[in-house]
């Protein structure tokens, strides 16, 4: 898919980026076994006046995902310490299809010490977003690793973050449904400083412990640290940003540059708005039970 990075020097965002005639030719062998739900025939009872759907009031979405989840083009989004990466990571077990996280991909180039390394170092440590060009073409070489070995349909998390991802993307594939995770702003920046990832394994834990009293009607949300088994005890690090300077600068572009791409869903009906009410024991059911999906182990494995 180095059409992505290809049709992404095409133009301004003025004209169209990605002709259809050339999206479909480009993409052929990459979508040729994946059946594309349009979004009305995918979320048809649940859509409200603004056009999204809400976790809380929304009928179960009817999805219709076959074998291997090959028709998932799924999209997460939600601002930094939300919990993206964990339930995508979830619903791509669940569901067998990539879960596929630019941050990861940001964070792998800077490991490599490849040409990009130094710049992307200085970028991310400032909290600050990388070029649309540099994270298309990162993106595009997984996707074109991912297609090699034979994987279709994906669950997308950390991308688009901008408007402009958003049209390149809704210009090549048709994205079936975009989650946007939604927590308390107070929950948030604890969320980051708590985060912590075992070096060895790769296992994502946190040790904050998120306890916000209800007031004056609102409701109250406790999130119980997610601990690391005892063999990834001693292992932890913490990621270079998730200091506090640099989550509250993420914040702020997130509420700048990726707010919109909120909008950019809602207005094609694609946005399913979903309150975390909690953990997630509390809140894995919950997204399960909007996307109208099964967990057979979800009793043994809501903690995990
Ligand atoms: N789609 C993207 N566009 C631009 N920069 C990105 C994108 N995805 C990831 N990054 C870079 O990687 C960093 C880490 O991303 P991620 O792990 O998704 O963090 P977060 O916890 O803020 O959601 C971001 O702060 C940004 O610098």
């Amino acid at each position: 898919m180095v059409v992505m990075s290809r049709l992404l020097r095409a133009g301004p965002s003025t004209s169209p980026l990605i002709s259809p005639r050339i999206a479909c030719r480009l993409f052929s062998s990459f979508t040729s076994e994946i059946t594309i739900h349009s979004p009305t025939s995918l979320i048809p009872n649940s859509i409200n006046n603004n056009n999204s759907i809400n976790s809380s009031n929304a009928k179960p979405l009817i999805l219709r995902i076959e074998p291997h989840g090959r028709n998932v083009h799924w999209v997460f989004l939600g601002c930094p310490g939300v919990g993206k990466g964990t339930y995508a990571s979830r619903l791509s077990k669940l569901i067998g299809v990539p879960h596929i996280a630019t941050g990861d991909l940001v964070r792998e180039e800077l490991a490599s010490s490849g040409p990009l390394s130094s710049k992307l170092a200085e970028i991310v440590n400032q909290g600050k977003l990388v070029s649309d060009e540099i994270i298309v073409d990162l993106l595009s070489r997984r996707l074109e690793t991912g297609e090699a070995k034979g994987e279709a349909g994906f669950i997308l998390d950390g991308f688009p973050r901008t408007v402009r991802q958003a049209e390149i993307l809704e210009g090549v594939i048709d994205i079936d449904l975009v989650i946007n995770l939604k927590l308390r702003e107070e929950a948030l920046l604890a969320k980051c400083l708590g985060r912590r990832i075992c070096s060895e394994c790769g296992g994502n834990y946190n040790v904050a412990c998120i306890d916000i009293k209800g007031d004056d009607g609102s409701p109250g949300l406790y999130m119980a640290p997610l601990l690391p088994p005892p063999g990834c005890a001693s292992k932890l690090i913490t990621r270079s940003d998730d200091r506090e300077e640099v989550v509250k600068e993420r914040l702020r572009i997130y509420n700048e540059m990726t707010r919109p791409v909120e909008e950019f869903y809602q207005k094609r009906g694609k946005l399913l708005q979903f309150d975390l009410p909690g953990g997630i024991p509390e809140s894995w059911p919950k997204l399960l039970q909007a996307l109208n999906l099964d967990d057979q182990e979800d009793g043994q494995s809501a903690a995990a």
